[in-house]
């Protein structure tokens, strides 16, 4: 059984999913030399925003295969090394997002109306009404730096609320903003006009410190700041000064550079103005049900030889068109491997062209499974879905992806040509009604086989007696032929064919077919 360490508080709804494919272990709280000890004999790793996966880990992770961060922000898994490792990173794109929308917008209203500070002086006793005198938000204006799908619910509901709204977001569409009411502007045009400033964004290293000294110094000293999104992407120092000496309104966090935050941080001893949370934007019932199902989920369909439908390291998978998608996926990866054999090693240049109706979907799949098949020879398992595409481009494998919508032998249909040892070969498949694979052609002579594990190709004559010879000869060595098939282009001139095998060829018989007379070449192939 599978083994899946949970190392930061999940709900009980994923924890159940887990179980009925893994052994999981939830242990909290361990350090980082606890987890590159702990790692090796884990195949999955379910986090939280709590746990640092670091390189360290990830290297002492032989047998994971897959990190899930129950969450959307994936800036505390070291991406790239698990990429490298081919270990698959899924996240929860939309099972928290209405819990951190909400939390910024009431950490939006709490600090125009100082409720913490207002909460904690009845709570001890006293009445002061004079010095919790607030502002509206109707009718101000607020920017938000990020309009993906949390800025996005910010923006409706601050809409609702009687806001102006402007965002700052350069891969999103003037349409898009339009249709959320936020006029779309350049950053310093937000800092300077806005009222409130809330953050939705990624932390990169293009949003860490956005907001420093300098941006400081173009707002309003009345604008309050939200950040829901990441520590990091403020400057906390400038931030503490900035609010200490009146230079800015307000300032509302819930994330930290560092978090657990330091016990001596500059923020922790600000007064109303400024609004401390501990990393609660996600925290509801409903958004960690959402993020520890959906995470689950993915973790169960990888140890289950599933992909994953929201990878973060696998470019392309999408999980509608990944649906569609994966029939072909197998088909891929059955004639990658095919025609790497056949090009005999060290491939220069793999040519894939969608067809049919394969044609109107996102090739970029379809290629990494091509590429994982192809390289499955050199690589065995080390190959995988995450990896494939840095192991090819490090190979120097060049890729050209074609289409050709109108060859409509079948409803879609495959074909990859790989330039390799020996030479220019080609294989084309497709998928019968009911899902079965065929090949459908080799070195462009046409044939109509499944792939099987052993698999015999002969080039040859073609002439009488010669398929017979082939298969007394297999029979002599009591090999097994479940499949044959000649393809050949004109009577009497060159031919292939292929055998679908039960068993493995023994040492030698290529020889032994190769004396055959007008047999030119002959390989074997295992899928
Ligand atoms: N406090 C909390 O508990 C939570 C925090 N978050 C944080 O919120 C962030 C946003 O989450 P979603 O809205 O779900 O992500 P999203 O991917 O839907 O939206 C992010 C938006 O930021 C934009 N963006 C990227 N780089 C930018 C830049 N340099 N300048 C301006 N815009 C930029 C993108 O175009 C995108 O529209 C997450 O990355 C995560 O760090 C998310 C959930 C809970
Ligand atoms: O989803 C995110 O990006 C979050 O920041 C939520 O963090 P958490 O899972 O509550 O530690």
């Amino acid at each position: 059984m599978p083994k899946v360490l949970v190392s930061d508080p999940i709900d009980q709804a994923g924890l159940d999913i887990l179980s009925q494919v893994a052994q999981v272990d939830v242990k909290t709280g361990l350090s980082n030399e606890e987890l590159v000890q702990m790692i090796p004999e884990y195949d999955a790793l379910m986090i939280r925003s709590g746990t640092r996966v670091t390189q360290e880990i990830i290297e002492a992770g032989n047998q994971l295969k897959i990190i899930g961060r129950a969450g959307v922000g994936v800036d505390n898994v070291d991406v790239p090394s698990a990429t490298r490792k081919g270990i698959v990173v899924v996240n929860s794109p939309e099972g928290n997002t209405i819990a951190a929308a909400e939390h910024a917008l009431a950490m939006m209203l709490s600090l125009s109306r100082y409720i913490p500070d207002a909460n904690h002086s009845v709570k001890n006793g006293k009445w002061d009404r004079k010095s919790y005198v607030g502002a509206e938000v109707y009718k101000k204006t607020l920017g938000i730096v990020g309009l993906g799908k949390i800025g996005s619910h910010v923006a409706a509901a601050a809409k609702a609320l009687g806001m102006k709204l402007l965002a700052y977001d350069p891969f999103i569409s003037l349409e898009r903003a339009d249709h959320l009411g936020c006029r779309l502007v350049d950053m310093d045009l937000l800092f300077r006009e806005s009222d409130y400033i809330t953050l939705h964004i990624p932390k990169t290293s293009e949003t860490a410190n956005l907001i420093n000294a300098e941006a400081i110094a173009k707002m309003k000293p009345t604008v309050r700041i939200i950040n829901c999104a990441r520590g990091g992407i403020i400057d906390e120092a400038a931030l503490a000064d900035a609010l200490r000496e009146g230079r800015i309104g307000g300032a509302a966090l819930d994330v930290y550079e560092n978090e657990p935050l330091e016990a001596d941080s500059p923020l922790r001893s600000l007064g109303k103005q400024a609004i401390l949370t501990p990393h609660l934007g996600a925290s509801t019932a409903e958004a960690q049900i959402n993020v520890a199902i959906d995470v689950a989920e993915q973790i169960r369909d990888v140890l289950l030889g599933l992909p994953a439908r929201s990878a973060v390291n696998i470019p392309g998978l999408y999980p509608d068109a990944l649906e569609k998608l994966r029939p072909y996926l197998q088909l891929a990866e059955n004639l990658g491997n095919l025609v790497g054999q056949l090009a005999g090693g060290r491939v220069e240049l793999l040519n894939v062209r969608l067809q049919g109706e394969l044609a109107d979907n996102n090739s970029q799949p379809i290629v990494v499974a091509a590429l994982k098949g192809l390289l499955s020879q050199a690589l065995r398992e080390r190959v995988n879905y995450v990896n494939a595409s840095i192991e090819a481009k490090e190979r120097g494998i060049r890729i050209i992806e074609t289409r050709d919508g109108s060859i409509r032998d079948y409803t879609g249909s495959l074909h990859l040509e790989a330039k390799g040892a020996l030479g220019d070969h080609s294989v084309t498949g497709a998928l019968l009604g009911d899902g079965e694979i065929r090949i459908t052609d080799i070195d462009e002579f046409p044939i109509n086989v499944p792939p099987t594990h052993h698999m015999l190709f002969t080039r040859h004559r073609d002439m009488p007696g010669i398929i017979g010879k082939i298969g007394s000869l297999l029979g002599s060595f009591n090999v097994n032929i479940a499949s044959m098939q000649v393809g050949r282009k004109i009577v009497r001139g060159d031919a292939v064919m292929v055998l679908s095998l039960d068993d493995p060829l023994p040492e030698g018989i290529l020889a032994e077919i190769m004396k055959v007379p007008g047999i030119r070449d002959a390989y074997t192939v295992m899928l």
